[in-house]
């Protein structure tokens, strides 16, 4: 499980009952969980978020014991009135929302241009075993390197992205580092603040973090008896 900050990852360790144990890893500390997952404070953004995973996953590798799942998860800003503070969202589809070029006729995304891929699909029929066990809001939760600050911005990423739930800022970078090990993600995070004016005094980070809490505790058994081989 990747988290970006140590509060979101102590929250998901809240979860499982084993000892922790660190070790350390290339810019990053990963937290191993007896009879549990690994947990990493990642890091803010999908650009370190994306290193510190591939980091944890090649080293897991080397080690003879690969990952079967990525979990990318923390909180999040959700989009109203679709996905309200305090609710859970689980990505059916983590896209890169500003990831491409501004032209004269608009948001071109990177496919556009040629290159890469601005979208990540986690295993649809785990997707939705977990949001059946958790009570999660499924759709798409957007990536972004600007946390959006303004009505006007979050009226652009509803329009061009209008099954958005939520932006957080590290999905897609961890997406990445997964697919590049071949191995299936999933996006679970809760939402904190609405995406919109900027307005700290709106922010329950306390209430995201308990729900983030509950759901890795619904999510366990889920995983536990998850064979990756079935999808
Ligand atoms: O200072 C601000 O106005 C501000 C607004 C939203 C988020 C931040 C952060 O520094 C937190 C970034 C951190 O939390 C995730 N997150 C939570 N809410 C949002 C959001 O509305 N948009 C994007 N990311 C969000 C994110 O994944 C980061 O890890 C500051």
């Amino acid at each position: 499980m990747a988290a970006a900050v140590p509060a979101e990852r102590d929250a998901v360790a809240r979860a499982f009952p084993g000892r922790v144990r660190e070790s350390a890893l290339p810019g990053a500390a990963l937290h191993r969980i007896t009879g549990g997952p690994d947990l990493l404070a990642a890091g803010v953004g999908p650009a370190l978020a994306a290193a510190s995973t591939a980091a944890a996953l090649t080293a897991a590798a080397l080690d003879g014991r690969p990952y079967a799942l990525v979990v990318s998860a923390g909180i999040a800003g959700g989009f109203a009135p679709r996905a309200a503070v305090g609710s859970l969202v689980l990505a059916d589809e983590i896209t890169a929302a500003d990831l491409g070029a501004e032209t004269a006729e608009g948001f071109v995304p990177v496919t556009g241009l040629g290159f890469g891929t601005v979208t990540h699909r986690p295993p649809a029929a785990l997707v939705r075993e977990v949001a059946a066990a958790t009570g999660a809001l499924t759709g798409t939760v957007l990536t972004v390197s600007t946390v959006t600050g303004t009505a006007a911005r979050a009226e652009e990423l509803r329009s061009r992205h209008p099954r958005a739930l939520a932006e957080a800022m590290e999905g897609f970078g961890v997406a990445e580092a997964a697919a590049a090990h071949g191995v299936p993600v999933l996006e679970l995070r809760a939402v904190s603040n609405p995406v919109g004016p900027r307005d700290r005094a709106a922010w329950r980070i306390g209430d995201a973090l308990s729900a983030l809490t509950e759901g890795f505790g619904k999510l366990a058994p889920v995983l536990q008896s998850w064979n990756p081989h079935e999808q």
